[in-house]
Protein backbone atom coordinates (compact mmCIF):
# COMPACT_ATOMS: atom_id res chain seq x y z
CA UNK A 1 0.00 0.00 0.00
CA UNK A 2 1.56 3.44 -0.77
CA UNK A 3 0.44 6.36 -0.49
CA UNK A 4 1.77 9.98 -2.14
CA UNK A 5 1.81 13.55 -0.10
CA UNK A 6 3.04 16.56 -1.31
CA UNK A 7 5.27 19.46 0.24
CA UNK A 8 3.28 22.57 1.21
CA UNK A 9 4.19 26.14 0.26
CA UNK A 10 2.46 29.22 2.48
CA UNK A 11 1.05 31.84 0.19
CA UNK A 12 0.73 34.11 3.15
CA UNK A 13 2.16 33.50 6.88
CA UNK A 14 0.57 36.08 9.47
CA UNK A 15 1.96 34.98 12.90
CA UNK A 16 0.45 36.39 15.92
CA UNK A 17 2.05 36.54 19.48
CA UNK A 18 2.02 33.09 20.99
CA UNK A 19 -0.69 31.37 23.28
CA UNK A 20 1.11 30.69 27.00
CA UNK A 21 1.81 27.39 25.91
CA UNK A 22 4.60 28.56 23.27
CA UNK A 23 2.09 27.98 20.39
CA UNK A 24 1.48 30.79 17.37
CA UNK A 25 -1.55 31.53 16.43
CA UNK A 26 -1.53 31.48 12.56
CA UNK A 27 -3.56 32.84 9.60
CA UNK A 28 -2.23 30.87 6.56
CA UNK A 29 -3.09 29.72 3.44
CA UNK A 30 -1.30 26.61 2.45
CA UNK A 31 -0.80 25.10 -1.18
CA UNK A 32 -0.03 21.80 -1.95
CA UNK A 33 3.22 21.40 -4.78
CA UNK A 34 4.42 19.19 -6.78
CA UNK A 35 7.01 18.04 -4.55
CA UNK A 36 6.26 14.71 -3.30
CA UNK A 37 6.86 12.03 -0.23
CA UNK A 38 5.46 8.13 -1.28
CA UNK A 39 4.99 6.17 2.11
CA UNK A 40 4.50 2.04 1.85
CA UNK A 41 3.17 0.34 4.27
CA UNK A 42 3.60 -3.04 5.12
CA UNK A 43 2.81 -5.58 7.83
CA UNK A 44 5.69 -6.20 10.21
CA UNK A 45 5.52 -7.13 13.98
CA UNK A 46 7.75 -4.36 15.37
CA UNK A 47 8.15 -0.53 13.80
CA UNK A 48 10.60 -0.22 10.69
CA UNK A 49 11.19 2.43 8.85
CA UNK A 50 13.22 2.70 5.69
CA UNK A 51 14.19 6.23 3.63
CA UNK A 52 15.27 6.30 -0.18
CA UNK A 53 16.15 9.74 -1.06
CA UNK A 54 14.69 10.96 -4.39
CA UNK A 55 16.31 13.31 -6.50
CA UNK A 56 19.45 13.93 -4.06
CA UNK A 57 17.54 14.93 -0.89
CA UNK A 58 19.88 14.65 1.38
CA UNK A 59 18.33 12.03 4.57
CA UNK A 60 20.70 12.25 7.20
CA UNK A 61 18.42 14.55 9.34
CA UNK A 62 15.17 11.51 9.13
CA UNK A 63 15.07 10.00 12.26
CA UNK A 64 14.90 6.02 11.45
CA UNK A 65 13.27 5.01 15.13
CA UNK A 66 9.99 6.24 16.72
CA UNK A 67 11.15 9.61 16.50
CA UNK A 68 10.39 9.39 12.39
CA UNK A 69 6.43 11.26 12.52
CA UNK A 70 5.21 8.10 10.17
CA UNK A 71 5.86 6.06 12.86
CA UNK A 72 4.22 8.34 15.29
CA UNK A 73 1.35 8.52 12.98
CA UNK A 74 0.88 4.77 12.91
CA UNK A 75 1.10 4.16 16.78
CA UNK A 76 -1.07 7.41 16.97
CA UNK A 77 -3.61 5.58 14.70
CA UNK A 78 -3.22 1.98 16.37
CA UNK A 79 -3.90 3.55 19.55
CA UNK A 80 -7.94 5.15 18.39
CA UNK A 81 -8.81 1.73 17.53
CA UNK A 82 -7.05 0.17 20.86
CA UNK A 83 -5.32 -1.87 18.16
CA UNK A 84 -1.30 -3.18 19.17
CA UNK A 85 -0.12 -3.05 15.98
CA UNK A 86 3.47 -2.41 14.06
CA UNK A 87 3.92 -1.88 10.55
CA UNK A 88 6.83 -1.22 7.84
CA UNK A 89 7.24 2.09 6.53
CA UNK A 90 9.33 2.57 3.57
CA UNK A 91 9.45 6.09 2.45
CA UNK A 92 11.08 7.43 -1.16
CA UNK A 93 12.12 11.38 -0.08
CA UNK A 94 11.35 13.81 -3.08
CA UNK A 95 10.54 16.87 0.01
CA UNK A 96 13.83 18.74 0.69
CA UNK A 97 14.16 17.85 4.72
CA UNK A 98 13.97 20.98 7.76
CA UNK A 99 13.36 23.11 4.88
CA UNK A 100 9.75 24.65 5.67
CA UNK A 101 8.29 22.10 3.10
CA UNK A 102 6.60 20.13 5.57
CA UNK A 103 7.96 16.96 4.25
CA UNK A 104 7.86 15.42 8.16
CA UNK A 105 4.01 16.24 8.05
CA UNK A 106 3.51 14.72 4.61
CA UNK A 107 4.54 11.42 5.47
CA UNK A 108 2.41 11.60 8.30
CA UNK A 109 -0.36 11.95 6.42
CA UNK A 110 0.63 9.76 3.97
CA UNK A 111 1.32 6.93 6.64
CA UNK A 112 -2.12 7.75 8.38
CA UNK A 113 -4.05 6.99 5.10
CA UNK A 114 -1.54 3.58 4.18
CA UNK A 115 -2.00 2.12 7.40
CA UNK A 116 -5.89 3.14 8.00
CA UNK A 117 -6.03 0.73 4.44
CA UNK A 118 -3.96 -1.58 5.24
CA UNK A 119 -5.53 -2.66 8.31
CA UNK A 120 -9.06 -2.08 6.92
CA UNK A 121 -9.75 0.40 9.39
CA UNK A 122 -11.96 2.80 7.66
CA UNK A 123 -11.37 5.49 9.99
CA UNK A 124 -14.07 8.53 9.38
CA UNK A 125 -11.87 11.90 7.76
CA UNK A 126 -13.11 14.06 10.64
CA UNK A 127 -11.27 11.43 12.84
CA UNK A 128 -8.20 11.51 10.51
CA UNK A 129 -8.27 15.24 10.71
CA UNK A 130 -8.29 15.19 14.74
CA UNK A 131 -5.17 12.67 14.58
CA UNK A 132 -3.18 14.59 12.18
CA UNK A 133 -3.75 18.07 14.38
CA UNK A 134 -1.95 15.97 17.22
CA UNK A 135 0.91 15.15 15.52
CA UNK A 136 1.43 19.01 14.19
CA UNK A 137 -0.02 21.97 13.11
CA UNK A 138 0.85 21.32 9.33
CA UNK A 139 -0.30 17.65 8.95
CA UNK A 140 -4.27 18.14 8.30
CA UNK A 141 -2.92 20.67 5.52
CA UNK A 142 -1.43 17.56 4.08
CA UNK A 143 -4.07 15.06 4.29
CA UNK A 144 -6.09 17.66 2.51
CA UNK A 145 -3.76 18.93 -0.10
CA UNK A 146 -5.03 21.87 -3.02
CA UNK A 147 -5.19 25.34 -1.22
CA UNK A 148 -6.44 26.13 2.18
CA UNK A 149 -6.78 28.36 4.49
CA UNK A 150 -5.28 27.74 8.25
CA UNK A 151 -6.03 29.19 11.29
CA UNK A 152 -5.86 28.24 14.91
CA UNK A 153 -2.41 27.08 15.13
CA UNK A 154 -2.41 25.66 11.82
CA UNK A 155 -4.38 22.64 11.82
CA UNK A 156 -8.06 24.07 11.39
CA UNK A 157 -8.21 23.95 8.00
CA UNK A 158 -10.77 24.72 5.22
CA UNK A 159 -10.25 24.22 1.90
CA UNK A 160 -10.51 27.21 -1.04
CA UNK A 161 -11.06 27.20 -4.68
CA UNK A 162 -8.42 28.04 -6.51
CA UNK A 163 -8.33 27.57 -10.31
CA UNK A 164 -5.26 29.03 -10.98
CA UNK A 165 -2.12 27.28 -12.55
CA UNK A 166 1.12 28.26 -10.21
CA UNK A 167 4.29 27.47 -10.67
CA UNK A 168 6.86 27.64 -8.38
CA UNK A 169 10.69 27.73 -8.45
CA UNK A 170 12.15 26.06 -5.14
CA UNK A 171 15.23 26.71 -4.13
CA UNK A 172 16.66 24.28 -1.17
CA UNK A 173 19.51 25.38 1.26
CA UNK A 174 21.93 23.13 2.22
CA UNK A 175 21.23 22.99 6.04
CA UNK A 176 18.38 22.79 7.39
CA UNK A 177 16.10 25.74 10.15
CA UNK A 178 14.74 24.47 13.33
CA UNK A 179 10.78 25.48 13.00
CA UNK A 180 11.02 26.18 17.38
CA UNK A 181 14.32 28.41 16.87
CA UNK A 182 12.51 30.40 14.05
CA UNK A 183 9.80 30.79 16.20
CA UNK A 184 11.26 31.93 19.55
CA UNK A 185 13.20 34.00 17.14
CA UNK A 186 10.02 35.48 16.29
CA UNK A 187 9.26 36.35 19.82
CA UNK A 188 12.59 38.18 20.22
CA UNK A 189 12.15 40.44 17.07
CA UNK A 190 8.27 40.79 18.17
CA UNK A 191 7.82 40.79 21.78
CA UNK A 192 4.55 43.10 21.63
CA UNK A 193 2.96 40.98 18.87
CA UNK A 194 -0.71 41.14 18.94
CA UNK A 195 -2.33 37.40 19.46
CA UNK A 196 -4.74 37.70 16.91
CA UNK A 197 -3.11 37.53 13.25
CA UNK A 198 -4.25 39.71 10.40
CA UNK A 199 -6.12 38.17 7.99
CA UNK A 200 -5.20 37.87 4.61
CA UNK A 201 -8.21 39.41 2.79
CA UNK A 202 -5.91 40.26 -0.26
CA UNK A 203 -4.44 37.15 -0.79
CA UNK A 204 -7.82 35.35 -0.73
CA UNK A 205 -9.44 37.84 -2.95
CA UNK A 206 -6.42 37.56 -5.17
CA UNK A 207 -7.34 33.59 -5.26
CA UNK A 208 -11.07 34.03 -5.41
CA UNK A 209 -10.71 36.51 -8.34
CA UNK A 210 -7.53 34.30 -10.36
CA UNK A 211 -5.76 37.38 -10.70
CA UNK A 212 -2.08 36.62 -10.34
CA UNK A 213 -0.62 39.46 -10.14
CA UNK A 214 -2.28 40.28 -6.74
CA UNK A 215 -1.77 37.46 -5.38
CA UNK A 216 1.73 37.60 -6.17
CA UNK A 217 1.99 40.83 -4.72
CA UNK A 218 -0.05 39.87 -1.53
CA UNK A 219 2.42 36.91 -0.81
CA UNK A 220 4.13 37.35 2.66
CA UNK A 221 5.80 35.27 5.70
CA UNK A 222 6.05 36.79 8.83
CA UNK A 223 9.16 34.56 9.70
CA UNK A 224 11.32 35.43 6.65
CA UNK A 225 12.77 38.22 9.00
CA UNK A 226 13.33 35.54 11.82
CA UNK A 227 14.97 33.09 9.40
CA UNK A 228 17.16 35.81 8.24
CA UNK A 229 18.19 36.85 11.42
CA UNK A 230 19.12 33.29 12.65
CA UNK A 231 20.97 32.58 9.52
CA UNK A 232 22.14 36.25 7.50
CA UNK A 233 23.37 34.02 4.43
CA UNK A 234 19.59 33.46 3.10
CA UNK A 235 19.47 37.28 2.69
CA UNK A 236 21.64 36.68 0.38
CA UNK A 237 20.22 33.97 -1.21
CA UNK A 238 16.74 35.53 -1.30
CA UNK A 239 18.56 38.46 -2.68
CA UNK A 240 20.35 35.83 -5.15
CA UNK A 241 16.93 34.50 -6.24
CA UNK A 242 15.22 38.17 -6.52
CA UNK A 243 17.95 39.49 -8.79
CA UNK A 244 17.34 36.47 -11.37
CA UNK A 245 13.27 36.37 -11.47
CA UNK A 246 10.90 38.60 -12.45
CA UNK A 247 7.85 38.11 -10.04
CA UNK A 248 7.34 37.49 -6.47
CA UNK A 249 10.00 35.80 -3.38
CA UNK A 250 10.02 34.62 -0.82
CA UNK A 251 10.93 31.97 1.81
CA UNK A 252 9.09 28.85 2.52
CA UNK A 253 7.26 28.57 5.92
CA UNK A 254 9.91 28.84 8.63
CA UNK A 255 12.78 28.04 6.01
CA UNK A 256 15.53 27.81 4.75
CA UNK A 257 13.97 27.19 1.32
CA UNK A 258 13.25 30.18 -1.06
CA UNK A 259 10.39 30.11 -3.16
CA UNK A 260 9.81 32.27 -6.36
CA UNK A 261 6.55 32.31 -8.24
CA UNK A 262 5.65 32.44 -11.86
CA UNK A 263 2.31 32.35 -13.76
CA UNK A 264 3.94 30.02 -16.56
CA UNK A 265 6.16 27.01 -16.75
CA UNK A 266 8.55 28.81 -18.84
CA UNK A 267 8.62 31.38 -16.69
CA UNK A 268 9.92 29.22 -13.93
CA UNK A 269 11.93 27.09 -16.09
CA UNK A 270 13.53 30.26 -17.34
CA UNK A 271 14.66 31.26 -13.56
CA UNK A 272 15.53 27.41 -12.48
CA UNK A 273 17.82 27.98 -15.67
CA UNK A 274 19.43 31.27 -14.59
CA UNK A 275 20.41 30.25 -11.19
CA UNK A 276 21.87 26.90 -11.83
CA UNK A 277 24.03 28.81 -13.99
CA UNK A 278 24.75 31.57 -11.22
CA UNK A 279 25.95 28.51 -9.27
CA UNK A 280 22.87 27.54 -7.27
CA UNK A 281 23.31 23.71 -7.03
CA UNK A 282 20.08 22.47 -7.11
CA UNK A 283 16.61 24.03 -8.09
CA UNK A 284 13.43 22.43 -8.56
CA UNK A 285 10.06 23.61 -10.63
CA UNK A 286 6.80 22.53 -9.21
CA UNK A 287 3.32 23.31 -10.13
CA UNK A 288 0.45 23.76 -7.23
CA UNK A 289 -2.06 23.63 -6.28
CA UNK A 290 -2.60 19.44 -6.07
CA UNK A 291 -4.02 16.81 -4.28
CA UNK A 292 -3.09 15.60 -0.50
CA UNK A 293 -2.32 12.04 0.61
CA UNK A 294 -4.03 9.87 -1.82
CA UNK A 295 -3.37 6.05 -2.42
CA UNK A 296 -0.73 5.38 -5.67
CA UNK A 297 -0.39 1.45 -5.56
CA UNK A 298 -2.18 -1.48 -3.27
CA UNK A 299 -0.49 -4.21 -2.35
CA UNK A 300 0.07 -6.68 -5.50
C1 LIG B 1 6.18 27.07 10.14
C2 LIG B 1 5.15 26.14 9.55
C3 LIG B 1 4.27 26.94 8.56
O1 LIG B 1 3.34 26.13 7.91
O2 LIG B 1 5.66 25.01 8.87
P1 LIG B 1 7.17 24.68 8.34
O3 LIG B 1 7.52 25.81 7.45
O4 LIG B 1 8.06 24.56 9.53
O5 LIG B 1 7.04 23.39 7.57
C4 LIG B 1 4.26 25.53 10.66
O6 LIG B 1 3.67 26.54 11.47
C5 LIG B 1 4.98 24.54 11.54
O7 LIG B 1 4.17 23.42 11.60
P2 LIG B 1 4.69 22.01 12.18
O8 LIG B 1 6.08 21.74 11.69
O9 LIG B 1 3.63 20.99 11.91
O10 LIG B 1 4.79 22.38 13.66
P3 LIG B 1 4.45 21.53 14.97
O11 LIG B 1 5.05 20.18 14.83
O12 LIG B 1 2.99 21.65 15.27
O13 LIG B 1 5.26 22.39 16.04
C6 LIG B 1 6.67 22.39 16.09
C7 LIG B 1 7.09 23.57 16.95
O14 LIG B 1 6.94 24.78 16.19
C8 LIG B 1 6.44 25.83 17.01
N1 LIG B 1 5.10 26.24 16.52
C9 LIG B 1 4.46 25.53 15.54
C10 LIG B 1 3.24 25.95 15.06
C11 LIG B 1 2.66 27.12 15.62
N2 LIG B 1 1.48 27.55 15.20
N3 LIG B 1 3.31 27.80 16.59
C12 LIG B 1 4.52 27.39 17.03
O15 LIG B 1 5.11 28.04 17.90
C13 LIG B 1 6.40 25.26 18.42
O16 LIG B 1 7.65 25.53 19.01
C14 LIG B 1 6.23 23.78 18.19
O17 LIG B 1 6.71 23.00 19.27
N1 LIG C 1 9.42 11.50 8.15
C1 LIG C 1 10.21 12.56 8.39
N2 LIG C 1 10.73 13.27 7.37
C2 LIG C 1 11.52 14.35 7.61
N3 LIG C 1 11.84 14.79 8.85
C3 LIG C 1 11.33 14.14 9.89
C4 LIG C 1 10.49 13.01 9.72
N4 LIG C 1 10.13 12.57 10.92
C5 LIG C 1 10.70 13.40 11.82
N5 LIG C 1 11.45 14.34 11.22
C6 LIG C 1 12.18 15.44 11.91
O1 LIG C 1 11.47 16.66 11.64
C7 LIG C 1 12.35 17.73 11.31
C8 LIG C 1 11.64 18.71 10.36
O2 LIG C 1 11.40 18.07 9.16
P1 LIG C 1 10.54 18.56 7.91
O3 LIG C 1 9.11 18.23 8.12
O4 LIG C 1 11.20 17.99 6.70
O5 LIG C 1 10.78 20.13 7.87
P2 LIG C 1 9.96 21.44 8.16
O6 LIG C 1 9.33 21.29 9.53
O7 LIG C 1 11.00 22.51 8.09
O8 LIG C 1 8.96 21.59 7.09
C9 LIG C 1 13.57 17.04 10.70
O9 LIG C 1 14.73 17.76 10.94
C10 LIG C 1 13.61 15.68 11.41
O10 LIG C 1 14.42 15.73 12.56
Amino acid sequence: MTVRAAAKVNLVLSVGGPHPDGMHPLDTVYQAISLYDDVRASPAEEWEVGVTPVGGVDCSGVPLDEGNLAVRAGQLLAAHHGLDRAARLDIDKGIPVAGGLAGGSADAAAALVALDRLWHLRTPDDDLLGLAARLGSDVPFALLGGTAHGGGNGEQVTPLADAGDHWWVVVPDEGGLSTPAVYREYDRLHPDAPTTPPASHALLAALADGDHAALAAALHNDLEGPAVSLRPELGERLALVRAHHEGAVLLSGSGPTVLALSSTHEGATQTRRALLEAGVPVVHVATGPVAGAHVVELVG
